[in-house]
């Protein structure tokens, strides 16, 4: 500002040239009406109820409230004066209303201005100023002021936008909300604006946004659209803004741009496009149309700076394109060269990735052989029998309505396992009267040393950790919580050895393979299950579980061959089947038979089962109770020959060779004779020998029918009870099969006493105790 009103006076050749033009202005003054001068009074006053600008001692004014104000004025006195006239005249209002504007902001400013100034330096008067600078120099002045005192730090100013070319971030920044600012500032313009001020803020598409729009690649870009048409419309006009530029001082703080546009070419280009665009919007503009403006540009100082645009323009594009071809240029990698004897970090970690890529690779053909080893699983037939067996028992993942619509009360546990519709979950429903008897833990063992005495037939459940040892043992004997579970595997450490009554031993072996213990305790773990199923005296069965989703694993196999070459008897049990669809059980069940046919101590068929469901535990139980019955007779004929033996006198040697515990691997303590006793045998009473005569005769009618039925085979149950069961789920098993296996339960309780143990021991001990002596 100050620089605009002070050039006139140091710059003494531009006053004389304005002298013309003062004389107009002067002229213009006289003539103006009474109703002018009323109406410029009118202005005055509004002006100052709307707040007028401060102005310091150095004549510098407060810059937004200034401009604030000068827009205002400039407003209301349009407003009043548009008011009073039609649309028609409009054009020419504005143009008188123009110059009128001019003449009267000038007074305006004259008023306080020249108080300043003539009391900064008491010589220039305000008209003198004037007449200086000219009319259009001052209108220029007032314009490039309002650009140039624009507080940087507001950029949503038509004027702040153009004058704040200072950098190009600012200048984009600046530069799309420029239309939108420039119609939002019109309506405090007073130039027709008010219209525009209307006009949605949201609506940028005014034919500036849109000039501006087609080119948005560069900044100068998108400022070139609308300089040609500036320039085509200014250069008639041209030659007041360099005019400007030249008078003006150029260490001025107040000229942003037009200090800075002498500092670098295209900088300065992009600064005089924004000016440019300022200078439009300060220009006179007329309304078309509501939304539509058209500029025309009174100021044409730009022209010289759009031939500078123009002319930078296409270096910048040979610019663009030359980025592009390096852009295009393949990029060269760099190469770094290793050093043989470095071992730093840097070195290591190539070794680790190299490392990591071939167990990457390793792990890829696995998966290949794993997808190769699925592809085969699906490909296996299962035979009809094995099929009817898994539906027949509803084995494999099933619905909850089917288990229901076959009667079985879902919400108890191993439902399958139950009498159908019963609410019963008590393990007075198993039909197999050996697992009614109580679960009792009675000893662990980490070490062989520690097994405990092998006084009963023992049944121990081999398999991975995890696979589901431990609920097995929970769900054939429905006492939930006994034997400890849990999901992670590893849980059972120990050789955990459980009584069954007096009848039966369960062992729960540690597992193996993955666990979440120490890789020696694993193999503690392995060592100690596989000395004990090759070594274990009275050890009837191992039932070897696998998981029916994973199959057999190398460690199974490990094992499996141990077991053949100790002549270990096993069984396969296919365990979880709830986990798998029915078809897939099948086929497990198929392949695993298949794969072990030639295996001479393998007890076939495996057993498919589910502690979850429940489903296959009545089979599983019928044949664990078939090897506990068969223990049994084992021992009474043990017995009888004992007997025999003692009655007739047979040899000594040839007893203890034919029927010594350890060729039918019975304990002694069950087989209940020792040679001592048998040698003594013939001093037995006559009342011994009836009682072993029955009940020798009693239980080979017995043994003689479980042998019949020892290899249970993949049908439904053979058995009536059982078949029933399953053949007829809502009926429940009848009177008849209960006295049957009361009768039965009874009779071996009086064999067992008449042949057994019991009465043997009584009877020999002091014929032992006599041998002795
Ligand atoms: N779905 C389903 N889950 C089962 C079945 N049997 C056992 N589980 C689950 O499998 C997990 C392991 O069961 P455990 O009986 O502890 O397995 P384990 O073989 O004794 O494991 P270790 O003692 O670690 O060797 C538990 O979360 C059981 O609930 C089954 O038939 N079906
Ligand atoms: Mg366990």
């Amino acid at each position: 500002m100050d620089s605009a009103w002070e050039s006139p006076y140091s710059n003494a050749k531009s006053m004389e040239t304005n002298i013309a033009s003062v004389g107009f202005i002067r002229l213009l003054e006289f003539r103006m009406s009474a109703e002018a001068k009323l109406r410029f009074k009118l202005n005055k006053k509004l002006k100052a109820s709307i707040g007028r600008p401060k102005f310091h001692s150095d004549g510098k004014k407060d810059d937004d409230n200034r401009k604030g104000s000068f827009n205002k004025k400039g407003i209301k006195f349009h407003n009043s004066e548009e008011g009073s006239r039609g649309d028609l005249d409009k054009r020419d209002d504005f143009k008188t209303m123009n110059g009128d504007r001019r003449r009267k902001r000038i007074y305006g400013d004259q008023d306080t201005d020249r108080d300043s100034m003539s009391s900064r330096n008491g010589k220039a008067s305000y008209r003198k100023a004037f007449s200086r600078k000219g009319p259009n120099q001052v209108r220029d002045d007032f314009n490039s002021e309002r650009n140039d005192t624009r507080s940087p730090l507001r950029p949503r100013s038509r004027w702040g936008s153009n004058g704040l070319g200072n950098t190009e971030s600012e200048t984009k920044r600046f530069s799309p909300r420029s239309p939108r600012e420039s119609n939002r500032s019109k309506s405090k313009d007073g130039f027709g604006y008010e219209k525009n001020g209307s006009e949605s803020p949201l609506r940028p598409r005014s034919r500036w946004g849109s000039n501006r729009l087609e080119n948005a690649d560069s900044e100068t870009k998108r400022f070139s659209p609308r300089s040609p048409k500036v320039s085509n419309k200014t250069k008639s006009k041209d030659g007041f803004g360099n005019e400007k530029n030249a008078s003006e001082s150029p260490g001025h703080p107040r000229s942003i741009w037009v200090s800075n546009g002498l500092e670098n070419a295209t900088s300065e280009n992009k600064r005089f496009s924004s000016k440019d665009r300022g200078a439009k919007v300060s220009s006179k503009t007329k309304y078309k149309e509501g939304d539509k403006m058209e500029s025309v540009n009174t100021d044409g100082g730009q022209a010289s700076a759009l031939k500078k645009h123009n002319k930078v323009k296409p270096d910048k594009k040979i610019l663009n394109e030359e980025s592009r071809v390096i852009d295009d240029q393949p990029k060269k990698r760099k190469r770094i060269r290793l050093d043989p004897n470095d071992i730093s970090n840097k070195r290591f970690d190539d070794t680790i990735v190299i490392n990591e890529s071939k167990k990457e690779k390793e792990k890829d053909e696995e998966e290949k052989a794993e997808i190769s080893k699925n592809a085969q699983f699906r490909a296996i037939q299962p035979s009809s029998s094995i099929l009817s067996y898994v539906e027949d028992n509803l084995l494999g993942r099933r619905r909850l309505i089917e288990l229901r619509r076959a009667g079985y009360n879902t919400e108890l546990s191993a439902p399958l396992d139950n009498i159908p519709s019963s609410t019963s979950s008590e393990r007075e429903n198993i039909e197999e009267n050996i697992f009614r008897n109580k679960l009792t833990f009675f000893a662990a063992a980490k070490v062989s040393s520690s097994f405990p005495p092998p006084d009963l037939p023992e049944i121990a459940f081999a398999g991975r950790s995890n696979v589901g040892k431990s609920s097995l043992l929970n769900a054939l004997t429905r006492q939930w919580g006994v034997v400890r579970t849990s999901d992670k595997p590893g849980l059972t450490q120990t050789i955990n050895f459980f009584n069954l009554g007096s009848k039966l031993c369960l062992v729960d072996l540690p597992g193996y393979g993955f666990a979440y213990a120490k890789e020696e305790v694993k193999d503690a773990w392995v060592e100690l299950v596989k000395e004990y199923v090759s070594t274990r005296v009275g050890l009837k069965r191992v039932c070897l579980l696998i998981d029916t989703k994973w199959g057999m694993k190398p460690r199974d196999h490990e094992l499996i061959d141990l077991m053949e070459r100790a002549e270990t008897k096993y069984q396969i049990l296919l365990t979880k089947t709830d986990t798998v669809f029915p078809i897939d059980v099948a086929r497990r069940a198929m392949q695993i038979e298949e794969s072990l046919k030639a295996k001479k101590s393998l007890v076939q068929p495996a057993v498919m089962v589910s502690s979850k469901s429940g489903a296959g535990i009545r089979s599983l139980r019928t044949v664990l109770a078939k090897i506990a019955r068969v223990a049994k007779m084992v021992m009474y004929f043990l017995a009888v020959a004992g007997c025999l033996y003692d009655c007739f006198g047979l040899e000594a040697e040839t007893m203890d060779h034919a029927f010594s515990s350890d060729a039918f691997d019975i304990p002694s303590s069950v087989a209940g004779h020792d040679h001592s006793a048998a040698i003594d045998g013939r001093e037995m009473c006559p009342l011994r020998l009836i009682l072993i005569f029955l009940s020798a005769t009693l239980a080979g009618f017995f043994v003689l029918r479980n042998l019949k039925s020892d290899d249970p085979k993949l049908e439904p149950p053979q058995d009536e009870q059982e078949t029933h069961h399953f053949q007829n789920p809502n009926k429940s098993p009848d009177r008849f099969s209960k006295v049957y296996s009361a009768v039965e339960f009874g009779f071996w309780t009086v064999v067992d006493m008449a042949s057994g143990r019991y009465l043997w021991r009584h009877l020999s001990s002091p014929a032992a105790a006599k041998l002795s002596d």
